[in-house]
């Protein structure tokens, strides 16, 4: 079985999986400039907050290997260079890992200023591509984590195996590999801690039905698709028989207190959760934290087109069963005059959340119901601190 890739990236040649096909077709688009980066990212082709900031970098890292700016000096070369980090930045607002992408590279580059052209586009790469693979061990990291806190708080073990609920797409296609919620999943599965995963369809782009039952479904573990609504009777009804111990979802935004921006529908599980007695896990790198905005209240949520509600895309079923692959159809699902608010994202107080496990370890609530990240982010905390 190989392994899902949201992006193939080698020096000077990117290609990004269009996730807008996905379950039925297959398909890598060539991502070599600003603009197509940008604009894989607006338009949902690639999705998922560490993936956004991966595409955004590498889109430009190509671009500049392949025609680098030609600049007068070493200081118009940044500041072009700052230029389209800015514009890139505009993608979408929510997720936070590209603005930390862009912070890291823009520093970067300062500290390149003065040793030409040359070395300035060098450090710009090469710290793009240090974003790319740390990404891939910071959920292995966070796979392990989550594994053992889930031990230690749920009994987790071979012998009492854990069923978890998880929503959106956190997976292989939405990071460089293995995944931030649904790497603690892939983690506890290879360990045989699981028993099953549940996940729901995500309304309204079905990143739980399109992306994350695929890659359930491509692992072979053993899951279970519901919609957002089912989750109440799913905790009510199924949660002894299962051994329902968490819902574990991924974060596009945690901020100071552990306020957490994620998929829409995360705040009502976490709601539900907390009524049923299912631990609440966000699974984040620390590139997802934002240690300079202090409560949700400070969260830019980004809102969406109408036509995400009203229609749908899919591929039609024939009379046997069979989907047709190559087929592709747009269907309404709802009278196209009706008034439609589409927010992509909601924030989950952190009083509702018990831990955030990060690739530096698991991050558990105070008792004053906020989350403290100085321990894990000594430096970042200092910044910000006053
Ligand atoms: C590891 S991905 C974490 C989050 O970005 C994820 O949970 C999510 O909400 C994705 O939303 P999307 O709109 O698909 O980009």
């Amino acid at each position: 079985m190989s392994a899902l890739e949201a992006v193939k990236y080698q020096r000077g040649k990117l290609e990004v999986l269009d996730q807008l096909r996905l379950p039925h077709e297959f398909h890598y688009d060539p991502v070599s400039t600003r603009q197509e980066a940008f604009d894989s990212i607006a338009t949902m082709r690639v999705r998922g907050a560490p993936a956004i900031a991966i595409v955004a970098s590498l889109g430009l890292a190509v671009e500049l290997h392949n025609n680098p700016i030609a600049a007068a000096s070493d200081s118009e070369l940044i500041t072009r260079i700052d230029e389209a980090l800015d514009y890139l930045k505009e993608s979408r607002p929510t997720a936070v890992d590209l603005s930390n992408a862009i912070a890291q590279l823009k520093a970067v580059i300062r500290t390149t200023e003065g040793k030409g052209q040359t070395a300035i586009t060098e450090s710009f790469i090469e710290e793009a591509e240090r974003i790319f693979k740390k990404d891939l061990q910071n959920n292995l990291s966070i796979g392990d984590f989550g594994t053992q806190w889930l031990q230690s708080q749920a009994g987790a073990s071979a012998e009492q195996q854990i069923s978890v609920l998880t929503h959106c797409n956190t997976g292989a296609l939405a990071t460089s590999g293995h995944g931030t919620a649904l790497g603690i999943i892939r983690t506890l599965h290879y360990k045989s801690f699981l028993k099953h995963a549940f996940c729901t369809e995500t309304r309204p782009y079905n990143q739980g039905s399109r992306l994350t039952a695929f890659e359930l479904v491509h692992e072979g573990i053993p899951s279970t698709l519901i919609t957002d609504s089912m989750a109440a009777a799913l905790f009510r009804t199924k949660k002894t028989e299962n051994n329902i111990a968490a819902v574990i979802v991924g974060a596009d935004r945690v901020v100071r207190n552990g306020d957490t921006a994620n998929k829409i529908g995360t705040y009502q599980l976490a709601v539900l959760a907390k009524h049923h007695g299912i631990k609440f896990i966000v699974a984040a790198p620390t590139t997802s934290i934002d240690l300079d905005t202090k409560t949700g209240d400070g969260i830019k949520i980004e809102e969406r087109k109408k036509e995400e509600l009203t229609q749908i895309t899919g591929a039609v079923v024939g009379s046997d069963g069979q989907v047709d692959k190559e087929s592709k159809v747009r269907v309404a699902t709802a009278d196209q005059r009706i008034g439609v608010w589409n927010p992509a994202f909601d924030v989950t107080p952190a009083e509702f959340i018990d831990v955030v496990v990060t690739e530096k370890g698991a991050v558990e609530k105070g008792p004053d119901g906020t989350f403290d990240f100085s321990k894990i982010l000594p430096e970042r905390w200092a910044k910000v601190a006053n």
